[in-house]
Formats: C-alpha cells, sequence, structure tokens
C-alpha cells in the first residue's frame, strides 16, 4: 500500500521524493493571519442537501492506518460553490494525548485540538472521486477546528465506534445520522482556498472551506481520539500509535485566503 507515514524517514519531509505534487504548488495546510485574509461579500453560507442520513442507512469506518474515515452517502452533497460537490468520506487528524494541538490548519500560529475533514467530490463534471481527484476543480475539502468543550453528542455517534478500528484495515458500520450535526452553528462565516490533499499524493486539487467557529467536544472524547487506534494491524508485533497525524503548515507566499467575515 501507499508507503508514507507522519514520522521516521518516511514522513513528510520526505513525502516529495515518491509524490512530486507534495513537493509543488498550492500545498496545505496553511496558517491563517490578518495579512493573507482579504474578505469577500460574495462567499454565501454552504447549502447542505442529504446530509440528514436515516439511522436505517449505515456509514462504513475504517482505519486504513494513516487516520480513521468513514465513507458518506453519495446522497450527500453541497450547492453554492462554483459546481456542485458530492460526499466522498470524512476523516480526522489529531495530535497525542500530551500534546492536544492536532490540526492541520493554525490561526495566527496557533493549534486547535484537531481536525475534521469532510472530502467531496465535483460530480458535475467527474464521475468518481478518482477521476476528481487530480484535478484543479476536482475537490472540495470542508474543515471543521475540533476543541476542548462539554460532551458533544453528535460526534459521539463516530466516535463510540473507535474500538472497534483500533487496527489498520478494521472496519464497522455506524447508522446514519445527521452529518450536519458535526458543522459549527455559523456556515455563513468561513476561510476560503484553493489548495491540496494534505496527504500523499497532495494534488493541489482542493477547494478548502475552513469554518472560522470551532466545535466542542470533551476532554474524554479527545483522548478517546488520540488513544483509540494503531497505524498497524492487529497481529504486527510492533505497534505503532496512531497520533499526530497532521502535516505541518506550508509556505503561502504570493496567495490570498477569502474570508466571508469582517473580523
Ligand atoms: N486531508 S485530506 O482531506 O487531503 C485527505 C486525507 F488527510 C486523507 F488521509 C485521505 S485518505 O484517503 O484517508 C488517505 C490518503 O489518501 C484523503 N483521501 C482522499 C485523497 C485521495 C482520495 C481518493 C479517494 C477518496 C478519498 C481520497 C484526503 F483527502
Ligand atoms: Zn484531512
Amino acid at each position: 500500500g501507499s508507503k508514507w507515514s507522519y514520522i521516521g524517514p518516511d514522513g513528510e519531509k520526505a513525502w516529495p521524493k515518491k509524490y512530486p505534487f507534495c513537493g509543488g504548488v498550492f500545498q496545505s495546510p496553511i496558517d491563517f493571519h490578518k495579512d493573507i485574509l482579504q474578505y469577500d461579500s460574495n462567499l454565501l453560507p454552504l447549502e447542505f442537501i442529504g446530509y440528514n442520513v436515516p439511522s436505517t442507512d449505515q456509514f462504513t469506518l475504517i482505519n486504513n492506518g494513516h487516520s480513521v474515515k468513514m465513507y458518506l452517502s453519495p446522497t450527500m452533497y453541497i450547492r453554492n460553490l462554483p459546481f456542485e460537490y458530492t460526499a466522498s468520506q470524512l476523516h480526522l487528524h489529531w495530535g497525542n494525548r500530551n500534546k492536544s494541538e492536532g490540526s492541520e490548519h493554525t490561526v495566527s500560529g496557533k493549534h486547535f485540538a484537531a481536525e475534521l475533514h469532510i472530502v467531496h467530490y465535483n460530480s458535475e463534471k467527474y464521475p468518481d472521486i478518482t477521476a476528481a481527484m487530480d484535478k484543479s476543480d476536482g475537490l472540495a475539502v470542508l474543515a471543521i477546528l475540533l476543541e476542548i468543550g462539554p460532551f458533544n453528542p453528535s460526534y459521539e455517534k463516530i466516535f463510540r465506534h473507535f474500538r472497534n478500528v483500533k487496527y489498520k484495515d478494521q472496519m464497522v458500520q455506524v447508522p446514519g445520522f445527521n452529518v450536519r450535526e458535526l458543522l459549527p452553528d455559523r456556515l455563513d462565516e468561513y476561510y476560503r482556498y484553493e489548495g491540496s490533499l494534505t496527504t500523499p499524493p497532495c494534488y493541489p486539487s482542493v477547494l478548502w472551506t475552513v469554518f472560522r467557529h470551532p466545535v466542542k467536544i470533551s476532554q474524554e472524547q479527545l483522548l478517546a481520539l488520540e488513544t483509540a487506534m494503531y497505524c498497524t494491524e492487529s497481529d504486527d508485533p510492533e505497534p505503532l500509535e496512531m497520533v499526530d497525524n497532521f502535516r505541518n503548515v506550508q509556505e503561502f507566499h504570493e496567495r490570498l485566503v477569502f474570508i466571508s467575515f469582517r473580523e
């Protein structure tokens, strides 16, 4: 499978050797700081269609060795982007139990505890995500910054299954729920820029929407995320904890991030 990691000799500094786009342009994630932000009044709130998936449907949650990802229903899509984008999967990035600063995007140099990504592909132009993922208008990823606060029952609908996907390639079925509950209340306030996948193959194919307002999960939920999973298979004699699975922020020169809010 894909031989890359977040640590050691196959870590992010080595990614460009096998995945040239990782050393290229428009790379993500980035730091949002005031001198690259520009207000844009044309940035409308996104519209989510079909996000309220009935509990009779099921999502497949899988540990792929890099993250924990959940396949979404093809009836879920977003409007109010340049094209219609259909949901593909969601996954998370996080730190470790001693340093809960595992978000990919940062704000004024500050990490949040973790980050949820909902990956969509341009279903108006491409038949599936594999066709879309290396096209400049191929993908749209929504990013939700996570921070510590009260217990979050919506995130628990995913988190309570972590014990069944502890090891690489393990999977479990998750009853459908309203994925809109995972997003912050203020959908009208977000950062928007053109960037890339934050993992190999790092294609510069992503229209990023990072919501301004973080969502809160409890300390215990965060600890579960930081301690539940392994990158290795269940029978591996040298288990590797799945921690710190975030890419460092990338150089962002001569470019702007558009914001839908006046700070
Ligand atoms: N942070 S991110 O949003 O850039 C991002 C990831 F961080 C990440 F881990 C994955 S993955 O599929 O779990 C593993 C590596 O592809 C994807 N998966 C994408 C990339 C390629 C692909 C192909 C089919 C379905 C999903 C994806 C991803 F888009
Ligand atoms: Zn991601």
